[in-house]
């Protein structure tokens, strides 16, 4: 796939082989991030332990909002498949600015789940991917430099649902007018959604966490990532936010028709 190669972006197969590969970049970030414990504190909203001068907010969301204004200034947003967690932070690049053809609706920057994402990630996924529930006060830096890591590559891989959705409207666009047209979401959940492909993709997952070991070595009382925990995470998580995407983005097609 190559953002300056159209033709390439919205072939529906060359977006099902990026899919996969981002399979095995969440793999290895979540196997990282389970070498420390849930750190709740790196969460906790203006948290009096860990004071943050001039900033309202959580350290992640501090480190995640001046991580994101480096990585705008190195034009990480120009690309279409990238999404900020902080939006209206975003600071121009002091690279020069690529080009890249139109390949989504021009509304799709505003299809913008990060902060659904950022809350599964932190009530959810990090409590099964965790090394076990408590503090570890000397690892907040390096928790959160590994939470960005997670969700950024959750945010691509679930935003990549923009491409699917726009290849699929173009597959058939008589019959997502038609449904978009007459606001039939359980019509177009039902056509976006293919069941062969998601199993394709558990099972898939299920050999790679085999594979990846990301069972470490047993220790009482620690958690540890299994291929049961993986599974989940994509089949509850993942995959239903990607296709929230898919659904949020089609709705709203025919402001570009
Ligand atoms: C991404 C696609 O759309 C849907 C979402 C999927 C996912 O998030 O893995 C897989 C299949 C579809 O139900 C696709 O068709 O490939």
């Amino acid at each position: 796939m190559d953002f300056l190669k159209p033709a390439t972006v919205l072939d529906l197969k060359n977006i099902r082989d990026e899919l996969v590969k981002m399979e095995d970049t969440i793999i290895f970030k979540f196997i990282e991030r389970s070498h420390f414990p849930t750190c709740p504190t790196v969460y906790k909203e203006n948290d009096p332990h860990l004071p943050i001068p001039d900033f309202e907010g959580s350290f992640l969301d501090w480190a995640l909002m001046h991580s994101e204004m480096t990585d705008s200034q190195i034009r990480r947003f120009e690309s279409p498949d990238e999404t900020p967690f902080f939006p209206d932070k975003i600071l121009k690049p002091i690279l020069p600015s690529i080009q890249y053809p139109r390949v989504l609706a021009s509304y799709s920057p505003e299809v913008n789940f990060n902060n659904e994402i950022k809350e599964v990630y932190i009530n959810q996924i990090t409590h099964l991917i965790s090394r076990y529930d408590g503090e570890s006060w000397e690892n907040f830096g390096s928790v959160a430099t590994i939470d960005i890591q997670c969700l950024q590559s959750l945010s691509r891989r679930i935003h990549f649902g923009k491409f699917v959705a726009e290849a699929k409207f173009q597959a058939d666009r008589p019959l997502y007018i038609k449904m978009i047209q007459e606001k039939d979401i359980d019509g177009i959940y039902r056509n976006i959604t293919n069941s062969a492909v998601e199993e394709k993709i558990l099972e898939r997952l299920r050999v790679k966490a085999e594979v990846y070991g990301v069972d470490p070595t047993n220790k009482a009382g620690y958690r540890k990532i299994t291929p049961a925990y993986l599974v989940d995470i994509y089949k509850k998580l993942v995959i239903p936010l990607t296709k929230k995407v898919e659904v949020d983005y089609l709705l709203r097609r025919l402001e570009c028709e």
